[in-house]
Order: C-alpha cells, then sequence, then structure tokens
C-alpha cells in the first residue's frame, strides 16, 4: 500500500517487512538466490550479515550460520562482489549487517567506499563502541550510508515481550525516525501484534536463517523460505 513514511528511503509501505540473513551461508551463490527471492517476495530491507567468528549478540541459530559461512571461505571481499552482481537487480535496499571487530580489520574508508561500489544503502554494527562511533560515522555520511546501532540477544522466541508495546511508546515519544523491532520474531501473530503496536519495520532473522540452514538442500530451503516470507507478508497491514 502506497503512504508516506519517514524512513527517508523511497518505499510504498506501512510497515517495513525487513528479513536478515547471513552471507555465504552455506555459499555465496545461495545467498545469491535468497536475496532476489526475499526481494520478490515483499522485503523493503534486507539486512545481510557479515559473518564473524564470534557473534556475541547473536543467539544459537545465527551462531551456527556465521560458522557454516565462514566455513565455505566467505569474507567481506567476495560479498561486496557478489552484491555488486545483484544488488542491481533487486528493488529493496541493502543494508549490510556487521560486527565492528571484521570493519576494523579494512580500513574504513576502504570499507565504506566498497559498500556503496556495490549498491549497499546501510550500514548496522551492533557493537559499535562509542570512541570509535565518531570515525565510522563520518566516513558513513560522506559516502551515503545510513548508520544504525542496536544491542541485544537474537533468537525466535513464541511470543513478543508484551513491554514492547510501551518501549515502542516512550522511543516514539522521543524521535520522529521509524522504528523497526527486531528479536524474536517468526511467527505471523507476532507481526500482526507488532503493527498494531505501530511498529514502523518488523526485522527477522533467525526464523529465517533457520529455515535455509536445516534444509535438506538449497532448493528446499528457498522454497521454505518463500513459504514463510508469505505468510509473514500477510500479517502486515
Ligand atoms: O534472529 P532474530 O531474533 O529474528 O533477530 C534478528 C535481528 O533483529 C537482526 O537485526 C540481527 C541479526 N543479528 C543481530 C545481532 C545483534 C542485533 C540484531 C541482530
Amino acid at each position: 500500500m502506497c503512504g508516506p513514511n519517514n524512513w527517508g528511503w523511497a518505499f510504498n509501505f506501512q510497515v517495513a517487512f525487513i528479513p536478515y540473513i547471513t552471507a555465504g551461508d552455506p555459499d555465496l551463490a545461495t545467498t545469491a538466490r535468497a536475496l532476489k527471492l526475499l526481494d520478490h517476495w515483499g522485503a523493503d530491507i534486507i539486512e545481510l550479515g557479515l559473518p564473524y567468528s564470534d557473534p556475541f549478540a547473536d543467539g544459537p541459530v545465527i551462531q551456527v550460520s556465521s560458522k557454516r559461512a565462514l566455513a565455505s571461505g566467505t569474507n567481506p571481499r567476495a560479498v561486496f562482489s557478489m552484491l555488486k552482481e545483484v544488488v542491481p537487480q533487486l528493488s529493496c535496499p541493502i543494508a549490510i549487517f556487521s560486527y565492528y571487530n571484521p570493519i576494523s580489520m579494512h580500513k574504513m574508508d576502504w570499507f565504506m567506499s566498497a559498500l556503496k561500489d556495490c549498491g549497499v544503502q546501510g550500514l548496522i554494527v551492533p557493537d559499535l563502541p562509542l570512541e570509535e562511533s565518531a570515525s565510522l560515522r563520518k566516513e558513513a555520511t560522506r559516502k551515503n550510508v545510513d548508520l544504525v546501532s542496536s544491542v541485544g540477544v537474537t533468537g525466535a522466541r513464541p511470543s513478543v515481550n508484551p513491554q514492547v508495546q510501551l518501549l515502542l511508546e516512550e522511543i516514539k515519544e522521543v524521535t520522529a525516525k521509524p522504528v523497526a523491532v527486531g528479536f524474536g520474531i517468526s511467527k505471523p501473530e507476532h507481526v500482526r501484534q507488532l503493527s498494531l503496536w505501530g511498529a514502523d519495520g518488523v526485522i527477522v532473522g533467525s526464523a529465517i536463517v533457520k529455515l535455509l540452514g536445516e534444509a535438506n538442500s538449497t532448493e528446499e530451503g528457498l522454497k521454505r523460505v518463500e513459504s514463510f516470507m508469505s505468510s509473514l507478508r500477510e500479517a502486515l497491514p
């Protein structure tokens, strides 16, 4: 549905649907296919995680997924070159999700230029140290990449914590920025609930990563993700 949104990026949605997957799990060819599929099934933004050996803010599902991705030799350079080919075929923006450590192993301007060069529009760093945030922000602003930071531990949960409703109200009192809710969203009921509470976006990670990771084949994993995406999409206004 078309309507005004305050994301700063031009989308046609009321509540943004934001899937997360880990790049390179189980390999980058599968990630390329998954990105196209998520885009096709109505993702408004895709969070693409760079795998890291110590993903401490992640629950077991994304931790194992990171391990699989690293085992197949995934590194930022390879992810960026895959994206360079795939991004022009997508209609939704990509935000790279990365812990600070793998970013800091590169020159900041190289990293940010590489992001920009392959058409990435956002960068999420869950553990960005305050002391480092100024230089990263400066480089991101120069390259016109949006920067986001958050804390917590991921993983599917049976229900949405009712405190989220209050938290959403409190956050919206202090900012006009859109607020997307993640952590534990894995069912159409969760998505419905969060839309009713006024979330501007919902982020779904572990539930999708699990479908891809536990399938017996890439084909089967992508099929499962496809039907899961359509059931979540239907729950959105
Ligand atoms: O896997 P979940 O519970 O669906 O949540 C993922 C999610 O919100 C995404 O933004 C994310 C993936 N890994 C993270 C690490 C920290 C903070 C956030 C994340």
